[in-house]
């Protein structure tokens, strides 16, 4: 597994005003998206591209399009829900799926309430959308699904990590190409495994109430 983070002044000035914990929903949902904007740049730089001729207004050219098979584009809700629209504003030809998961947040068990995914992913480039890597069971369980429907490889996209999140995940995700790319790795977990310094609950900053 591969893990980047991106660094850019950008990046780093937008998440420090996200985790500010007086920053209200309304401009957390704004941020989150620029910084999904910032980091997709990044994250899609293998997406596939073909040839393509067109005309200008001066000559004909071989231009540069998004191939198909589409990528597809996978929120994990609630909280990648707010990752959503930065991502298919900056790759239009996306097509999206959706993974509802929960983690108990007494036994860190995951709880999969909603899925909406092709059955078939061969050959698609999956880019999977969720805010915070805290100890890796949501996304470890969102790519087991996406291994089972044959996915070529899977993009991750997320705000924040733990570092023992990202071992985890290392450990579990196997032979598949998978791809990680973060706006930064935090310290640790707390003993609620919330990340330190973190930003809180990312679902709850996002929408403004609990589950
Ligand atoms: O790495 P993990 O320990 O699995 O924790 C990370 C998960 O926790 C949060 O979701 P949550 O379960 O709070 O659901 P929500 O998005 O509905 O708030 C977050 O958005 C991740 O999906
Ligand atoms: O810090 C954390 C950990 C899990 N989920 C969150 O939203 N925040
Ligand atoms: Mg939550």
């Amino acid at each position: 597994m591969r893990v980047q983070v991106v660094e850019h002044p950008l990046i780093s000035h937008k998440l420090t005003q996200l985790r500010r914990v007086e920053t209200a929903s309304n401009q957390f949902r704004e941020l989150t998206r620029e910084l999904v904007m910032l980091l997709s740049y990044e994250a899609s730089g293998s997406i596939a591209t073909e040839p393509v001729e067109i005309q200008t207004p001066v000559a004909t050219m071989t231009g540069t399009q998004l191939a198909d098979p589409k990528p597809l584009v996978v929120p994990i809700l609630r909280a990648g829900l707010g990752m959503l629209d930065g991502m298919t504003a900056m790759v239009p030809t996306a097509e999206v799926g959706f993974l509802g998961m929960a983690r108990n947040e007494e036994t860190l068990d995951i709880i999969t309430y909603a899925e909406r995914l092709p059955d078939d992913l061969t050959g698609r480039h999956v880019f999977v959308l969720d805010p915070m890597l805290a100890t890796g069971g949501t996304l470890a369980e969102a790519i087991r699904f996406l291994k089972k429907a044959n996915a070529a490889k899977i993009t991750c996209i997320c705000l924040l990590a733990a570092p023992e999140g990202i071992e985890r995940l290392r450990e579990k995700v196997g032979d598949i190409e998978v791809e990680l790319y973060l706006a930064a790795i935090d310290e640790k977990l707390n003993e609620k495994s919330y990340i330190v310094p973190g930003l809180g609950d990312a679902g709850d900053r996002l929408y403004g109430l609990a589950q």
